[in-house]
């Protein structure tokens, strides 16, 4: 069984009737790492926006596992399948609140399995955020630094899905890569259970992250 799957889905701003996409359709199963590229407007953000739920569907389903996602089980699938926004945004003033937030929601959804501090140190390492000040302002640090404090928060409750829009769009090519070895092997370390969704218009980078390579411009709509 897909681990996510998408039905029909359509969507429309939402004080028109002329839709961006529609009859979206497919699956991602545990061990792909998929790429959702598509020209700029094609919809590519908002689609994973509507896959989450953080955009109103005209039509159409989302599954999890199978299971139909609803207003019931929104968050705990959000929590399995976690969106990583393209621009990042504070859920709380500092660093070290940011992470403390995380730990708090993935404690509550991901249990034992849950990042804790150290845990989330050690990541911080890897992306080369080691020596990062706790007490910083989220907003104070730069967009690059932003984007690798919000991947860490998304892996704070080691998610089976990461649902990823452009997350490395404003990192200097050795951490882009360094980023992308990450979340390769964060997939193909449980190809059971993980996958990601990771929006790109590299070529570059589409070549050396993904499994199979989705174009949005299938689905897109002409305007009128
Ligand atoms: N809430 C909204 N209301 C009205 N229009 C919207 C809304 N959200 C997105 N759009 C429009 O939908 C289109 C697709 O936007 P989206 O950000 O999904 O494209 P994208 O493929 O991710 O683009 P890029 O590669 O430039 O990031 C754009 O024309 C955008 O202005």
């Amino acid at each position: 069984m897909p681990l996510l799957s998408a039905q029909n889905i359509a969507w429309s701003p939402p004080d028109s009737d002329a839709l961006l996409f529609a009859d979206v359709d497919f699956d991602v199963d545990a061990g792909e790492r998929v790429v959702l590229e598509g020209p700029s407007g094609s919809g590519k953000s908002t689609l994973l926006r509507c896959l989450v739920g953080l955009e109103p569907r005209r039509s159409g389903t989302v599954r999890w596992r199978g299971e139909p996602v609803d207003a019931e089980s929104m968050r705990r699938f959000r929590n399995r399948a976690t969106y990583v926004q393209q621009r990042p945004s504070a859920i709380s003033e500092t660093v070290g609140e940011n992470l403390a937030f995380a730990r708090e929601m993935a404690r509550q959804f991901a249990g034992d399995r849950a990042l804790d501090e150290d845990g989330q140190h050690d990541l911080l390492e890897r992306l080369g955020l080691g020596h990062i000040g706790m007490s910083r302002r989220f907003d104070d640090l730069s967009v690059g630094e932003q984007q690798r404090v919000c991947l860490v928060r998304a892996l704070t409750g080691q998610p089976d899905m990461l649902l990823l829009d452009e997350p490395t769009s404003a990192l200097d090519p050795e951490r882009v890569e360094q980023i992308e070895d990450l979340l390769i092997a964060y997939v193909d370390d449980a190809p059971d259970r993980r996958a990601f969704v990771w929006v790109s218009h590299q070529p570059d980078q589409i070549e050396r992250i993904s499994t199979r390579v989705l174009d949005v411009s299938q689905w897109t709509q002409e305007r009128r």
